[in-house]
């Protein structure tokens, strides 16, 4: 007996064997006296069933801890006001049905003049959309909610790789956040200037040969010029020279274009050819990444070496060049020499910041066109302000665009009445949101803002918010005493309202995930303007005049059709 005891490991099965340790069971002994093949069994079965238990009993208590969430989530979804679900799938099939976002904005419209500020809407068991039209509201939950969509997450990281910018998880995106944000406001928006002039050359030069042979319509001379803004503003002039820049333009459009759907499988779909032709999209756009990468490092290489035998003499007496080359390193290049990311998860954020920096700056050097071309009396008084500011021909060096405030207003107006999105989007994945209402938002809800709803409320911006109005940000001019027109007669114009301070004007978001780009965009998009008008008047193409003005549906803003267009050069 005492040597079959000690026979028996002191562990947790060994205790489990021993029937509560304090004695064998019956058989035990016996069964394993012969050549201990049967006590061997036995452990193994009690083994088994042990772990079988605990296994039970741990998926129990985790689907248990799940149907407990479900129930809180259900819960407080439901006290959220909201039309009643349709069916176990909730609103998904008229939210797929409704095709375009603003499609989903106008529904929402009408769901917010039934139920309030706040709605929620069921897009299946799990899934909850609550959307926020109330400007408190709004504020309080940007402030809170600090993570995104998953699916935001996934699309970027399918296309992508690993990437540490545009993740759900605010923890994992806040330090890139920030280092980022100095570089993007500091050294390259002091560059946005420059980088505009060099743009509008290269895209005008391509325009030109486009116009010789056909039909030019805004969408396609946006696109190029924000291309080529972010192309040069995040891998420097190497990009304007680089053969392969068609091919990245065309392939980060296609995949702008499906990247959502395929990231919505939470399993890759292995089994569709569709995946894997996205797939390997994805992969020649990140070799073409590495590619432009190199070069613009090798560029930036030269440029050092040149500077400093230029002024090689003054370097050693204060420095200053060693302050130079410290500056124009790549992005992320420090973060990659200390080891803070690999060169893959650089080239990710590189590839990420280029496909949202572009399809987002398209979209408003598009609508600011649209709306240029289709006022021309708006594009004749920018263009007296840029003469008033620049002159007739002036060149790159010029850093005064912040003083045309006419310029800047008309990007305000744009980016308000034809915002990038249809929806500003957010989520808090860990904890439930209370808000100053008292209204629990919990944790995993997809809260969303129709930024179009906020940003034409007429109760907000006045009875003639669905119209073209850049003079509304230039407004604090009457408050100061006198009017528009009157300050508009002195060298500048010193009065513009400071828009981010309005908190119905949401076109770069708010809060703990707002738009690091921002002041890069801005700058940038002006400056570019200001080359383009003051070199070029844009007209419509005769013939394409009706189809191409916006129209309001559902109360909302929508073109119909990107408006065709002709730059004739001024003299
Ligand atoms: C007109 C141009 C642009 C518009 C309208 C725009 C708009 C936005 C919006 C609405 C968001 C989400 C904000 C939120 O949820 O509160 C965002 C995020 C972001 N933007 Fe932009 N953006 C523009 C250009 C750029 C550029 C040029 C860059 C950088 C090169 C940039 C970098 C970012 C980054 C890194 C984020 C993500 C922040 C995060 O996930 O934490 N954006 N942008």
């Amino acid at each position: 007996m005492e040597a079959c005891d000690a026979s028996i490991p002191y562990t947790l099965l060994g205790f489990l064997l021993q029937g509560g340790g304090d004695r064998p069971p019956a058989n035990f002994c016996s069964s394993a006296a012969p050549g201990g093949q049967g006590f061997l069994k036995d452990y193994v079965a009690r083994g088994t069933n042990a772990l079988l238990w605990i296994s039970l009993i741990s998926v129990t208590f985790l689907l248990f801890r799940k149907l407990a969430r479900l129930v809180g989530f259900w819960a407080k979804g439901s006290r959220i006001p909201g039309p009643p679900s349709p069916s176990f799938f909730g609103h998904s099939k008229l939210i797929a049905g409704c095709g375009s976002g603003a499609n989903l904005t106008g529904y929402l419209s009408k769901l917010h003049e039934s139920y309030g500020p706040i709605v929620r809407l069921w897009l299946g068991p799990t899934q909850l959309l609550v959307s926020l039209k109330d400007t408190t509201l709004i504020k309080d939950v940007l402030v809170q909610a600090e993570d995104k969509l998953p699916l935001t997450g996934r699309a970027f990281h399918l296309a992508f790789g690993r990437l540490s910018l545009f993740v759900s998880s605010f923890r994992k995106v806040q330090k890139r956040r920030e280092s980022l944000e100095a570089y993007l406001n500091g050294k390259l928006a002091e560059r946005a200037n420059m980088i505009s002039w060099k743009v509008v050359e290269c895209v005008m030069g391509r325009v030109d040969t486009i116009m010789a042979k056909g039909i030019l319509d805004c969408r396609s001379v946006s696109q190029h010029m924000a291309f080529y803004t972010l192309g040069v503003g995040l891998f420097g002039d190497a990009f304007l020279d680089w053969s392969e820049a068609a091919t990245y333009e065309e392939l980060l459009l296609m995949i702008a274009k499906n990247g959502c759907f395929w990231a919505s499988y939470r399993i890759p779909p292995f089994w569709r050819r569709g995946y894997w032709k996205y797939r390997s999209l994805c992969m020649r756009l990140q070799c073409l990444t590495q590619d432009i990468i190199q070069r613009s490092l090798g560029q930036i290489n030269q440029d050092s070496c040149k500077r400093t035998s230029d002024t090689g003499r003054e370097a050693g007496a204060d420095g200053t060049v060693l302050l130079d080359n410290t500056r124009s390193r790549g992005l992320f290049q420090e973060e990659i020499e200390e080891d803070v990311i690999s060169k893959e998860e650089a080239c990710a954020n590189m590839l990420g910041l280029m496909f949202h920096g572009c399809l987002a700056t398209a979209s408003l050097i598009h609508s600011i066109l649209t709306w240029l071309v289709l006022n021309p009396e708006l594009q004749e008084k920018s263009y007296s302000e840029i003469v008033r500011v620049w002159g007739r021909t002036s060149g790159p060096d010029s850093l005064e665009v912040q003083k045309m405030h006419f310029l800047l207003a008309t990007v305000y107006e744009s980016a308000r009445l034809l915002p990038a999105g249809p929806l500003l989007q957010r989520c808090s994945l860990k904890h439930d949101l209370i808000l100053n209402s008292s209204i629990t938002l919990p944790a995993g809800a997809m809260l969303v803002v129709p930024l179009q709803l906020l940003q034409m409320d007429d109760s907000i911006w006045g009875k003639d918010a669905s119209h073209f109005n850049p003079h509304r940000f230039l407004s604090k001019a009457i408050d100061h005493g006198g009017t528009f027109e009157e300050h508009e007669k002195h060298e500048e114009c010193p009065f513009i309202s400071e828009p981010n301070k309005s908190a119905a004007f949401l076109p770069f978001g708010a809060g703990a995930r707002a738009c690091i780009g921002q002041k890069f965009a801005i700058h940038g998009i002006s400056a570019l303007l200001a080359y383009l008008l003051q070199n070029y008047e844009m007209r419509l193409k005769p013939d394409f005049e009706n189809n191409s003005k916006p129209t309001v549906h559902d109360c909302l803003l929508q073109l119909q059709a990107s408006p065709k267009v002709v730059f004739a050069r001024r003299n």
